[in-house]
């Protein structure tokens, strides 16, 4: 696909930061389960978080073809990086999508700076998949709330700010009972669990929270009441091609590192590279590679152009999410036993692949949206 010369600069910029920055430092980071603050500094003053926020919102206003070429590079330096910047990107956009005035102005400088850590809190032990089932309930009180109930698998629980929390406010009226509220990670009653310790984006911190009587203001509700479901489900189709591009940025460092190996690992007296073999499972990864490259950048522009993106966003996120998982198992084989070992790349990207068929809605619920649009829109759509 065509891209501008802004975009091309931005793209470059952000590959250089991953060249540069964050690629050296990723193997630490995963076997430390570091949280990374210099990089997120870093990036926040070089305005790689909230790349779409609107230049009148005081961000760069890029469109998400930009948001995914961006998310691609930083994946190619480290996937648990790219993550962060896309859980910026689904805070802010439903900032700049349904925050008040006064909503914006508190928190999305603060937030695209890396001085706010963010948190997205729809999950909770019974309801992943199936978002309507939450239990976390928000109850009036006085002119404000009272928050009760409990998240998990969240990313950045541990070192969060504040909290964008999906909260059932109408018990008798399934997903359209359901609010966002912004809740400060601090707050009296506000309980953070333990660590998890993951297969892979082991940089990425996740972890369970629980409120217990927090009380909230009558500003803390983000758009309108009842909404809170749609709300959330229209922002994961940018999402969803933020996490299609972060695994085509696995794949796209799992293909380098592949090729750069076959060409210097000698076997039967020449590069393993010579042998057709190997030559297939490159040709193999580089078609795939670009195939969900192209998937992803047609969804990203369906979003830009204003059209229904969400059958082109399932299929982006659910193709490339598969094909880093098929592909970096190869770039594994590639390197044989070496492979298998800490510390070699491409070990680390098998297992930060996995997930992306996983978060951000599963690979088979991908399908069932990609499956409910056909039947509803038709095939040609
Ligand atoms: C399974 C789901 C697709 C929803 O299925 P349901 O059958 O429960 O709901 P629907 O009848 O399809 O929809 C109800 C309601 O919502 C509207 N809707 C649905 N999709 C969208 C959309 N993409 N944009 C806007 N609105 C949407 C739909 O029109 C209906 O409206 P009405 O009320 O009829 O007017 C869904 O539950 C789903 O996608 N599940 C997967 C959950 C998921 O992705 N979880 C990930 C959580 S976030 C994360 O993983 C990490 C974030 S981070 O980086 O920390």
């Amino acid at each position: 696909m065509l891209i501008t010369d802004t975009q091309r600069q931005v793209r470059d910029m952000a590959r250089q930061f991953a060249d540069e920055v964050i690629r050296p430092a990723a193997e630490a980071l995963d076997r430390d389960e570091r949280f990374p603050v210099e990089i997120y500094d870093q990036m926040g003053a070089l305005g790689l978080f909230g790349v779409g926020v609107p230049e009148e919102m005081g961000g760069p206003g890029f469109d998400t073809l930009t948001y995914a070429l961006v998310m691609e590079e930083l994946s190619r330096g480290y996937a648990s990086v790219a993550d962060q910047c896309g859980l910026v990107e689904l805070i802010s956009t439903l900032l700049v999508r349904h925050g008040t005035p006064l909503q914006r102005e508190q928190w999305l400088g603060s937030v695209m700076r890396a001085e706010t850590r963010v948190a997205y809190c729809i999950t909770e032990p019974e309801a992943g998949t199936d978002v309507s089932g939450i239990r976390t309930t928000a109850t009036r009180d006085g002119s404000g709330w009272r928050l009760n109930g409990g998240k998990i698998w969240i990313h950045n629980a541990p070192v969060a700010d504040v909290g964008f929390v999906l909260a059932r406010t109408d018990k008798e009226a399934g997903h359209r009972g359901m609010s966002i509220f912004i809740v400060d990670l601090h707050a009296k009653g506000v309980e953070r669990g333990p660590k998890e310790h993951k297969m892979g984006q082991r940089a990425s911190q996740v972890g369970a929270l629980n409120f217990a009587d927090v009380m909230l203001g009558e500003e803390a509700l983000l758009g309108e009441e009842g909404k809170g479901f749609h709300m959330m489900m229209s922002v994961l189709d940018k999402g969803r091609v933020g996490i299609a591009s972060l695994a085509v940025g696995i794949g796209q460092a799992g293909l380098e590192a592949a090729v750069d190996y076959a060409q210097q690992r000698r076997q039967f007296g020449k590069a393993i590279v010579e042998f057709q073999g190997v030559q297939w499972l490159l040709a193999d990864m580089a078609k795939d590679i670009e195939a969900a490259r192209l998937l992803v950048q047609s969804a990203a522009a369906k979003i830009d152009a204003g059209e229904n993106a969400t059958k082109a966003c399932s299929i982006a996120k659910c193709f490339a999410g598969d094909m880093a998982v098929a592909r970096t198992a190869d770039a594994v084989q590639v390197f044989g036993g070496s492979g298998y070992i800490r510390g070699f790349e491409v070990e680390r990207l098998y297992r930060d692949a996995k997930i992306t068929q996983i978060y951000e809605g599963t690979n088979q619920i991908q399908r069932m949206i990609i499956a409910r649009e056909l039947l509803k829109h038709g095939a040609r759509a």
